[in-house]
């Protein structure tokens, strides 16, 4: 086992440990995620369903046996775990590596509580290194492509995927995340985008951030939701 495979291991049962028993689970996409579900079974705690955030997701739910509920049959979920890509002091986030962000940014919503896991080396000062995926239905792709190079962003489509919803994916090189929230709004209102992979709006409540020291439990101060 690498160390990074190490370190999302320790976040995954980190996070195992906060759920409680008898719940609905909002569960998100990725790597680390797939620890977090591994993690879950191990620990033997029993949820009622789970809402899921990508085909991946639902496929390893349901090998486990864990009972997956469509997102159109709850209100709410009283707890989301999902990774990042990105994460920073405030926890706005960028996500979408996996390509899942749409339906992630769905369950997020839906939750009373996000906990984000992940590995120290996703936590930065600022947003944007990791290029921005932003989901895009395909006949505006042109469209979306020139306007994220007026922003100053340089976009490259992801070659040969396909979003669980039909869609292309843009990763966006270069942007500066001067101001998430503002720029979450900016890049949504663009004709033909989906959604882009900027969690500002729905921002994690807890991080569980895994280090070669362990794992450090950080809470969000001040909740901003929408
Ligand atoms: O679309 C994918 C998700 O946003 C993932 O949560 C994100 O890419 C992190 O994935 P991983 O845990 O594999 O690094």
């Amino acid at each position: 086992m690498t160390h990074a495979d190490e370190l999302k291991r320790l976040a995954g049962e980190a996070a195992a440990a906060e759920v409680p028993e008898g719940i609905f689970l909002g569960v998100g996409t990725g790597s680390t995620v797939n620890c977090f579900i591994d993690a879950l079974v191990r620990s033997g705690k029993r949820i009622r369903g789970a809402v899921s955030s990508s085909e991946a997701t639902t496929e390893r739910l349901r090998r486990y046996g864990i009972p997956v509920l469509d997102a159109t049959e709850l209100d709410t979920v009283p707890l989301y775990v999902d990774g990042a890509d990105e994460i920073d002091p405030s926890f706005a986030m960028i996500k979408g590596g996996g390509g899942a962000l749409t339906r992630e940014k769905i369950v997020a919503a839906m939750a009373e509580r996000f906990v984000c896991i992940c590995d120290e080396r996703k936590l930065v000062e600022r947003l944007g290194r990791f290029p921005l995926p932003i989901e895009v239905i395909p006949m505006a792709e042109r469209l979306v492509a020139r306007r994220l190079r007026e922003l100053g962003g340089e976009p490259r489509r992801r070659v040969g995927f396909v979003t669980d919803n039909g869609n292309a994916i843009l990763d966006v090189h270069g942007l500066v995340i001067d101001d998430p929230d503002a720029l979450e709004t900016a890049l949504n209102d663009i004709p033909g985008v989906v959604t882009n992979g900027i969690f500002a709006h729905r921002r994690a409540d807890v991080l569980l951030l895994a280090t070669g020291e362990g794992v450090q439990r950080r809470e969000r101060a001040n909740v901003t939701k929408r």
